[in-house]
């Protein structure tokens, strides 16, 4: 069964720990960046990668630190993502979160996971995660390049002309409701 309840998250408001600074560390620090270029991030790990460093430098609100894993680095961390080559630390990294009650991302084992990223379609303001319930993260990635390839540059121009009418209609909420879903039939 899918019982996975997607939300859009605003990490900007979040201190976000990544721990393991090799590939999955750089593949979902580059997801996070590409979407909330404002939130802080924390990245620990032994061994860091030049990706990695050079993204520190691009966004001020990275920080990198060359150390391994230790508890305290969850000390005022809203959400993490651990993706280190060794299980064990994965593991503990994991529980150590599930004790402080911090939502956590083990990237190689979805059965540790709280919460997976997704695979993003990014059209203006319109915004679409996909997810296949962990089951294929290419089919994920290939179902986005679809979508990118059929959506419309021109659906800005539609949500800015729907937010302009939601901005000035009058009337109580039912009555925009009414109006609102009257104007967008032309969309089914
Ligand atoms: C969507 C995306 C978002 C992102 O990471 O930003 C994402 N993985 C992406 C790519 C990707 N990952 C992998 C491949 C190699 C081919 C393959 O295995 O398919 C490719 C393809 C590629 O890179 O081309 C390997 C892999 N991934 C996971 C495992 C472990 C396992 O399944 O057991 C293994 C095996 C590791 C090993 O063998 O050791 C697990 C997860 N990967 C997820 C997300 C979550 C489920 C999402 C869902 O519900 O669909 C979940 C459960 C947890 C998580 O990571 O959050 C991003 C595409 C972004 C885009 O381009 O649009
Ligand atoms: N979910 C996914 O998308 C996905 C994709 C590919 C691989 N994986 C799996 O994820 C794991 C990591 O893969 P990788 O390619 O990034 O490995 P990698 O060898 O490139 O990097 C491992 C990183 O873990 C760090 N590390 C090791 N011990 C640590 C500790 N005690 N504290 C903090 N950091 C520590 C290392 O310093 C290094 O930065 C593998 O088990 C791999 O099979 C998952």
């Amino acid at each position: 069964m899918n019982t996975l309840f997607p939300i859009f998250v605003k990490a900007e408001n979040l201190h976000i720990l990544i721990v393991g600074g090799g590939y999955v560390g750089l593949e979902k620090t580059t997801a996070l960046l590409a979407n909330s270029p404002n939130a802080r991030l924390t990245l620990v790990a032994p061994e860091i990668r030049d990706e990695i460093r050079e993204l520190a430098q691009q966004y001020p609100k990275m920080e990198l630190i060359q150390e391994p894993y230790h508890a305290l680095f969850l000390a005022d961390k809203d959400l993490v993502i651990v993706g280190t080559n060794d299980k064990d630390v994965n593991r503990q990294v994991q529980a150590d979160c599930k004790n402080r009650r911090i939502l956590v991302n083990v990237a190689d084992t979805p059965d540790l996971c709280d919460f997976y990223l997704s695979s993003v379609v990014k059209k203006g303001d319109l915004k679409i995660a996909i997810s296949t319930n962990g089951k294929s993260p290419t089919f994920a990635k290939r179902f986005r390049e679809v979508l990118e390839e059929i959506l419309p540059d021109s659906l800005q121009e539609t949500l800015d002309n729907l937010t302009a009418i939601r901005n000035k209609l009058k009337g109580d909420f039912v009555q925009k409701m009414e109006k609102l879903n009257e104007i967008t039939k032309v969309l089914k």
